[in-house]
């Protein structure tokens, strides 16, 4: 399974077709259901390339002059900047960017980490199986549609009849696709309830792997904020385009499903490209330097995606991943009145370049036997000796977590930290020996994770299927 597939280590494309035909825009927006496929090679395979779409503004105006039909001239007139010009796009508030949602892995895992976050854990209010599949065939047409700049519904936002609600909610009237990616997950108790009772007819297709993750050290989990049947992950370069999406895809599984907790996140505390600088998180330390890349592809392959033959229940699950969400409350005004020596201890690097205490600069490879006068340079305890494959069987995952700061507490701190999103080929043996020894290090004196979730991520949908269709087949 080729980790360049779905385009998602590739550079923003230029294009400006959305279809076979070249058909873009006015049409799409105002007529019936024509969801604009992602272009395809000929091979049938998504195109490498993430593309530029077309502001929902643009296509707006668009059809407001009376051009619809005029189709394949509208998106060269109304595309715009590569992303390498993003700084430039910015400033004249045209840049537009999209990710094909169609291909072999979903969106949203090694794609370049986005800068914003809406994340949605949602539970299942009905027990027909009938209704799952409508819905998650419902949201994957809504996915396909706003991931590329489009509404939620084919109808629009300001269209339709007058006397029902729209079909999109609106609020995302004018913004282009900004690197949206909407990633799906299924949460253990889709197969089995609390009590063991199959569901859906889905129980003997549960994966091993996927079961609550047990209690860690320190552990303080708030239920309101943990598990769930399904998950989506929604990821985007604008938060108003993040959260309309969820808001759409909640608004769609009304009656279905209802939202059992969700999460902003900004500043993405990693990242997942060689090409992205390393961002920071809320201790001010340099965030994802040695995550998983996407460019690693034989490291992606081994440690991030679902190989064949990896559980004879569970062939759906193959080339798809396992998702761990972990909220983590940071005490951060006790680490602001920390000595920056003890911070760096802490983390075993500097706080200025990120570093390894041991020496060279932000990518050199740690030396846990160097030696410094008063003992090993990066201390034992520290979070990446801790957290560092030498000492993990040599397992790695692929970090997408992003900081929150969801208000103050009653005390006056930040209620702040990070919202920790890791992908892995499984979390038996990727995460949950990890996060045993990292409950332990010096780092977890000053952390508490507050919520916690489990999801096996399908693989990539292909267009005319939904999004985990074989695991009802
Ligand atoms: C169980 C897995 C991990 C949790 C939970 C976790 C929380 C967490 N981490 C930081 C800050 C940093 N983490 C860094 C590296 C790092 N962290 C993990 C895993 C977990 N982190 C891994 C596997 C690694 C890489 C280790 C390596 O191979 O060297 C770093 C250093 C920079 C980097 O490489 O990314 C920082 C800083 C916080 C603040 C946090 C919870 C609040
Ligand atoms: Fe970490």
């Amino acid at each position: 399974m080729s980790t360049e597939q779905n385009g998602q280590t590739g550079q923003y494309g230029q294009t400006g077709q959305h279809g076979p035909t070249g058909q873009e825009g006015p049409t799409a927006r105002t007529g019936p259901e024509q969801l604009p496929p992602d272009p395809v090679t000929t091979a049938g395979e998504p195109a490498a390339e993430p593309r530029r779409g077309v502001s929902r503004r643009g296509l707006l105006g668009a059809a407001g002059v009376g051009v619809a039909g005029v189709g394949a001239g509208i998106a060269g007139t109304l595309a715009v900047e590569h992303r390498a010009d993003a700084g430039a796009a910015a400033a004249t508030g045209t840049a537009v960017s999209s990710y094909p949602f169609w291909g072999s892995h979903q969106a949203g895992i090694v794609t370049p980490a986005q800068d914003w976050l809406h994340f949605a854990a949602f539970d299942l209010t009905s027990s027909r199986r009938e209704d799952l599949v409508a819905l998650l065939t419902a949201w994957t047409a809504a996915a396909a549609r706003m991931t590329q700049g489009h509404g939620a519904g084919p109808v629009g936002p300001t269209s339709g009849d007058y006397a029902a609600p729209p079909d999109d909610t609106g609020e995302a009237i004018g913004l282009p696709p900004s690197g949206l990616t909407l990633t799906f997950g299924f949460g253990p108790t889709l197969f089995r309830d609390a009590r063991g009772r199959d569901r859906f007819g889905l129980a003997d297709r549960q994966p091993d792997a996927l079961r609550e993750l047990p209690q860690f050290p320190g552990d303080n989990l708030d239920p309101a904020r943990s598990g769930g049947d399904l998950c989506i992950q929604a990821c985007a370069d604008d938060p108003q385009v993040a959260v309309h999406a969820i808001r759409n895809l909640a608004r769609i599984g009304f009656g279905t499903v209802a939202v059992r907790w969700s999460q902003l996140g900004f500043g993405r505390t990693s990242a997942t490209t060689t090409g992205q600088a390393t961002p920071r998180n809320l201790f001010g330390f340099k965030d994802g330097t040695a995550n998983v890349k996407a460019e690693e592809t034989l490291d992606v392959d081994r440690h991030v995606w679902v190989p064949h033959g990896a559980d004879a229940r569970a062939g759906w699950l193959e080339g798809g991943s396992y998702l761990v969400a972990r909220r983590i409350s940071m005490d951060i005004e006790i680490w602001d009145r920390q000595a920056l020596s003890e911070q760096e201890r802490v983390i075993g690097r500097t706080k200025a370049e990120g570093a390894p205490l041991s020496g060279g600069t932000e990518f050199s490879a740690p030396n846990f036997s160097a030696q410094g006068a008063a003992g090993p340079l990066i201390d034992t305890t520290s979070h990446v000796h801790q957290a560092h494959p030498d000492v993990n069987r040599g397992v790695r995952m692929l970090r997408r977590g992003y900081n929150f700061v969801d208000g103050s507490t009653g005390l006056g701190r930040l209620d702040a930290g990070l919202f920790f999103l890791a992908y892995v080929t499984d979390p038996r043996t990727h995460y949950i020996p990890v996060q045993n020894k990292v409950s332990r290090d010096a780092m977890a004196e000053y952390v508490q994770h507050t919520g916690s979730g489990l999801f096996a991520i399908p693989p990539g949908v292909q267009q005319g299927q939904f999004v985990g269709q074989a695991l009802f087949a």
